[in-house]
């Protein structure tokens, strides 16, 4: 269990005193602790820093449609730009050690509409609001004497925070995806659908690989190559498209809808809504996401924000993050052909 957590937490979240509540927690603020914790890589962004671009299209079916007006659900092609990213600031990363596997896109349609996604592979989140979050990225704060987050701090923080339990409990049984091709991504957060005839209904989604699953040896994580995820992805790649179904799942009416941290369990009505053909991928210089932020709060009409506080957070820290990166200029990409072997020649 200890392992999870420190698996868990390894990428790198801080704090700063006197932040007693949320409204008060600034976009600035969370660059800032993440910034403490997990140290400065200017030109990069603050959390997912390793990542690599890819294009596709998202193959709609049409029967989202029953669901919500976006034109992404009507039956049609829809070109994507998406982006596969460990989880943490650290540019230079080694894959196995991180324990969220990510994928964020954008899908936009003729009419103008735009929907950005920043998924992870956890169906839940450690935390549900932002103060929490911060206080996450303290009690993780490697200790400079070994290098690791202080086990009574993190004993504090878990006392103070029980919702990470379920987090923790998920991951000390889930399967560690080999390959970024073959994971599950999660919205966590819960959206709001309406359809044509008004009807707005809470939902979750999911994107579902075509390709089976087949998890890393948990046990020999820190033996992985340092680029692991991004090389396989690269050469699988080169052989052909990988593909997931978008299921949309639709809130039962005792499902939690304002906490990330907590899962929808048993039967849901399920839509799937197409099929997203990833195509070609490409390091963070040559590729098209990295000048993106892909702030989950940029919805199309038809998909609205929940109650769920995070996504307010998350939007005011992607900003600041961005801007940040932007002021200081982009940093080498951090996979492909990458900055780890540009610094080893
Ligand atoms: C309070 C909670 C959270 C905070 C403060 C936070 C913070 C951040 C920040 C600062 C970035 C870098 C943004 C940029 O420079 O473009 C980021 C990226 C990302 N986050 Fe979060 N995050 C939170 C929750 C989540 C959740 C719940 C998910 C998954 C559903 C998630 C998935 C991602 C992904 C996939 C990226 C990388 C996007 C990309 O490739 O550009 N985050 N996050």
């Amino acid at each position: 269990m200890i392992g999870a957590t420190v698996l868990l937490l390894a990428g790198g979240f801080a704090w700063s005193a006197g932040w007693v509540g949320a409204e008060r927690i600034s976009g600035g603020d969370v660059v800032a602790a993440l910034d403490d914790s997990g140290g400065e890589h200017p030109g990069y962004r603050r959390a997912h820093a390793k990542g690599i671009c890819f294009t596709g299209v998202f193959e709609a079916n049409g029967a989202g449609a029953e669901l919500s007006v976006a034109q992404v659900f009507q039956r049609a092609a829809y070109p994507v730009i998406g982006r596969f990213s460990i989880g943490g600031g650290n540019p230079l990363a080694v894959d196995g050690r991180n324990v969220f596997h990510s994928m964020a896109l954008v899908i936009r349609t003729e009419n103008g509409q735009e929907w950005r996604l920043a998924m992870d592979h956890t169906p839940i989140f450690p935390v549900a609001d932002v103060a929490s979050f911060v206080a996450l990225q303290r009690a993780t704060k490697p200790d400079p004497r070994t290098g690791k987050p202080d086990p009574e701090v993190m004993k504090a923080f878990l006392a103070d925070h029980p919702e990470v339990r379920a987090f923790q409990d998920y991951m000390a049984q889930a399967v560690l995806p080999n390959s970024f091709a073959n994971a599950t991504y999660y919205s966590i957060n819960t959206f709001r659908f309406t359809n044509a005839g008004g009807t707005a209904r809470p939902v979750r989604w999911q994107f579902v690989p075509d390709t089976p699953l087949a998890g890393l040896d948990k046990q020999h994580l820190d033996e992985l190559p340092r680029d692991y995820l991004f090389d396989e992805v690269t050469a699988r790649t080169a052989d052909g498209p990988s593909r997931w179904h978008l299921q949309l799942v639709v809130a039962n009416p005792s499902d939690v809808t304002d906490k990330g941290t907590v899962a929808w369990t048993g039967p849901h009505r399920t839509i799937d809504a197409g099929t997203l053909v990833m195509t070609a991928v490409r390091p963070e210089e040559t590729g098209t996401c990295r000048d993106l932020n892909f702030d989950p709060t940029i919805l199309p009409p038809g998909i609205d924000l929940s109650d769920d506080p995070l996504l307010a957070a998350r939007s005011k820290a992607y900003s600041t993050s961005f801007t940040d990166r932007a002021t200081e200029g982009a940093g080498p990409s951090a996979a492909g052909e990458n900055l780890a072997r540009r610094q080893a020649r």
